[in-house]
């Protein structure tokens, strides 16, 4: 059977991938990397999925660029005299599924002509798209499932993250047509019970 290999992406920030990211870590068994990581305190994305998966086939990458500050990658790269590289960006060596996680949203700048959606038709990757729930969402969630479809980019699933919104979520899978994965609720506590509550789910999903 073919590894899955997904970039994790989503409507903007604080909208859930990492989260996301660590239950499809747990879910498939797979290893996990954040190409770019910018804001090194209090913790890491990758340091936090770590520390919410407990499947022990879980490998974890290190970033290409680990950038100090929490802003875009561009503007926290260059806070540093640093200019992100394409090149620099090679997917890691591994039979394992894979799931990488972006940083912010689809069009979010790593350098001039250089965008996240860039770094992922360069890695090849099929897409999973978080979707949060606010005054707003279903805007960035077209425009960013259009963005894809534009470009020729394969959605393997949308996920709506948090507080559910039914008149929404329709709108949007009705209008798109896109597959959608198991939703995510808004959890009291996100630690490791939490997400391998999901994982079943999602196993399923994969027909795993
Ligand atoms: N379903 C949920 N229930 C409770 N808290 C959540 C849920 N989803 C996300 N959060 C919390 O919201 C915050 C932002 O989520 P997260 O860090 O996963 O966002 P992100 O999209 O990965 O952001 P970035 O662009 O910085 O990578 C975190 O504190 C996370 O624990
Ligand atoms: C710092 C933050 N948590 C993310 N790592 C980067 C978010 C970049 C957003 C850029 C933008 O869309 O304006
Ligand atoms: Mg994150």
């Amino acid at each position: 059977m073919n590894p899955e290999r997904l970039f994790v992406t989503g409507i903007g920030t604080d909208v859930g991938k990492t989260l996301i990211a660590a239950i499809l870590t747990e879910a498939l068994g797979a290893d996990y990397w954040k190409p770019v990581q910018a804001g090194l305190t209090p913790t890491t994305d990758s340091a936090t999925v770590r520390q919410l998966v407990t499947n022990p086939a879980c490998q974890f990458h290190p970033e290409a660029y680990r950038l100090q500050l929490p802003a875009s990658p561009h503007t926290a790269a260059a806070a540093e005299n640093k200019l992100i590289r394409p090149a620099d960006f090679t997917l890691p060596q591994t039979d394992n599924h894979l799931i990488v996680e972006g940083a912010g949203g689809l069009l979010v700048p790593l350098a001039p002509g250089f965008l996240i959606v860039d770094l992922i038709a360069q890695l090849g990757l099929a897409t999973v798209v978080v979707s949060r729930n606010y005054l707003g969402s279903i805007n960035h969630t077209l425009l960013t499932l259009e963005a894809l479809r534009q470009r020729g980019l394969a959605v393997r699933g949308l996920i709506f993250n948090g507080e559910p919104n039914p008149s929404t979520e329709d709108f949007i899978t009705q209008h798109t047509g896109v597959p959608l994965l198991p939703r995510i609720l808004p959890e009291a506590t996100v630690n490791a019970a939490a997400v391998s509550r999901y994982a079943p789910a999602f196993r399923a999903a994969f027909g795993l």
